[in-house]
């Protein structure tokens, strides 16, 4: 008699995943290592940014004052009293119908208050010394980068959790962080399963097909921020894909299976769970594809048994997946983002179960639509190539049209969202 599954709702199989949320220990690398890792600790500007007053032109620095009345028709001379570039700071202090020429960067030196470009005096050299011409006036402060106006000591910059990109990395380096805090992130065990697997270097033969999914979850793996161990695919053999997963348990934070966990024959996950004594959380979802995604919990540690065709393996990935790894990270934002989008095709068939269907967007008029991409089945591959979002038609007795407003899950971004989506049935209540 074939096990009958009682599907869970997309938002019910989360929170079980987030039962078993973690976060992961502190750990420091350099600052040349630190790219796409998250951030263990808030970001405060420890001093004001710039440390200085400086000229944000090449020009000379002087006092407003002695500008007052220059004009075109009254240009006025400063005597120019020292030269200083960037790094460099002047010994002198600007007096009356002085000046002194600061290239861009350098600290404005004492008694001026302002900077004229050099594109805007006329400067002549004499015997007796240098001077500019001018002839306009200038206002108190003109032309000065202040201390503190990019950011003030003390100020919060950037959250913990935060995935570190290049502006956050051009921060951590003007702080003088050589080193970073970042989190540690989870090792990801990865077993394929499935007797008709094989690597990407072996020729195909009738009744195989290259493992594409253990190489799809690393890349998913990697885009979530954490890092994998890869392990052989194993054929369907249940003792020896027993001892590999409990193996990879040991070895790792997190373990992924994808295959084996629906009805058939050689589908031994849920026996694999049964003698590990593993606590099942689900074995399906009220979702297409990715229905029989299956997650069980040993000691703490999460299994997450992802479908072994793969669009559903890769959606499983995204929803139950992506979120716990990112709130190991320390992530407040761990669910991937929503858009909504026009609908650019028909889907006139209801379906109870609430449907993820790959799709990329389309930019019109400065207008989100949305478009299907390839063959919407689960066991295609291509079509995650060319797929950034994913349009959720949610579940229900209706289907959906040209037009329609949708939501989409963003694939690609790194904000994410505090919260995940939720079907219907949660959201009116
Ligand atoms: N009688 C029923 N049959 C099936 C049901 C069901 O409810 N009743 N569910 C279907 C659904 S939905 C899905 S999804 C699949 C899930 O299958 P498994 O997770 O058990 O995966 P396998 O049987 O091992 O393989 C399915 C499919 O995917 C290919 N595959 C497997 N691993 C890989 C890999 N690493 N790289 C690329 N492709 C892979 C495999 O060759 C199969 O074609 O079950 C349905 N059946
Ligand atoms: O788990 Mo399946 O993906 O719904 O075809
Ligand atoms: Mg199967």
């Amino acid at each position: 008699m074939v096990e009958r599954r009682k599907p869970m709702w997309v938002k019910d199989a989360i929170d079980y995943v987030m039962q078993y949320k973690k976060h992961g220990e502190i750990e420091i690398v350099s600052l040349d290592d630190c790219d796409g890792r998250f951030l263990a600790e808030p970001l405060v500007a420890d001093h004001d940014v710039p440390p200085f007053n400086r000229s944000p032109y090449d020009g000379f620095a002087l006092r407003a004052v002695d500008t007052k009345n220059a004009s075109r028709d009254n240009p006025l001379s400063l005597k120019v009293i020292d030269e200083i570039g960037a790094g460099h700071v002047s010994e002198f202090e600007v007096g009356h119908m002085e000046a002194i020429r600061i290239m861009t960067g350098a600290q404005i030196p004492k008694g001026s208050d302002s900077v004229v470009m050099l594109e805007l005096v006329k400067e002549e050299k004499r015997s007796e010394g240098t001077l500019i011409t001018i002839k306009r006036s200038l206002k108190e402060g003109e032309n000065i980068s202040f201390q503190g106006e990019d950011t003030k000591k003390g100020n919060p910059l950037i959250d913990r959790g935060v995935a570190i990109n290049p502006g956050i990395k051009a921060l951590l380096a003007t702080f003088g962080y050589s080193n970073v805090k970042v989190s540690r992130r989870p090792l990801i065990g990865i077993i394929a399963t499935g007797s008709e697997l094989l690597n990407p270097d072996e020729e195909l033969v009738p009744g195989k097909i290259r493992n594409s999914n253990g190489y799809m979850i690393e890349s998913q793996i990697l885009r979530a921020g954490a890092q994998y161990k890869r392990y052989a695919s194993i054929s369907d053999n249940l003792d020896k894909l027993y001892e590999t997963i409990k193996l990879a348990l040991d070895e790792c934070d997190i373990l992924i299976t994808t295959g084996g966990v629906s009805v058939g024959d050689y589908d031994y996950l849920p026996e694999i769970y049964r003698r590990l004594g593993a606590n099942l959380l689900f074995n399906k979802i009220a979702m297409r594809p990715g229905s029989v995604t299956s997650c069980a919990e040993k000691d703490g540690k999460l299994l997450f048994g992802l479908s072994g065709n793969p669009s559903a393996c890769y959606i499983g990935f995204e929803l139950f997946v992506r979120p716990y790894i990112r709130t190991w990270l320390c992530s407040e934002r761990p669910y991937l983002r929503t858009i909504s989008g026009t609908l650019k095709n028909d889907f006139s068939k209801p379906n109870p179960f609430s449907r993820f269907v790959r799709g990329k967007i389309v930019y019109e008029n400065g207008n989100v639509f949305v478009e299907p991409v390839g063959l919407d089945k689960s066991g295609v591959v291509t079509s995650l190539a060319w797929a950034d979002c994913l349009m959720i038609l949610p579940g229900g007795t209706r289907g959906y049209m040209n037009g329609d407003q949708i939501e989409l899950l963003l694939l690609e971004d790194q904000q994410g969202s505090e919260k995940p989506w939720v079907e219907a049935k949660f959201s009116k209540s």
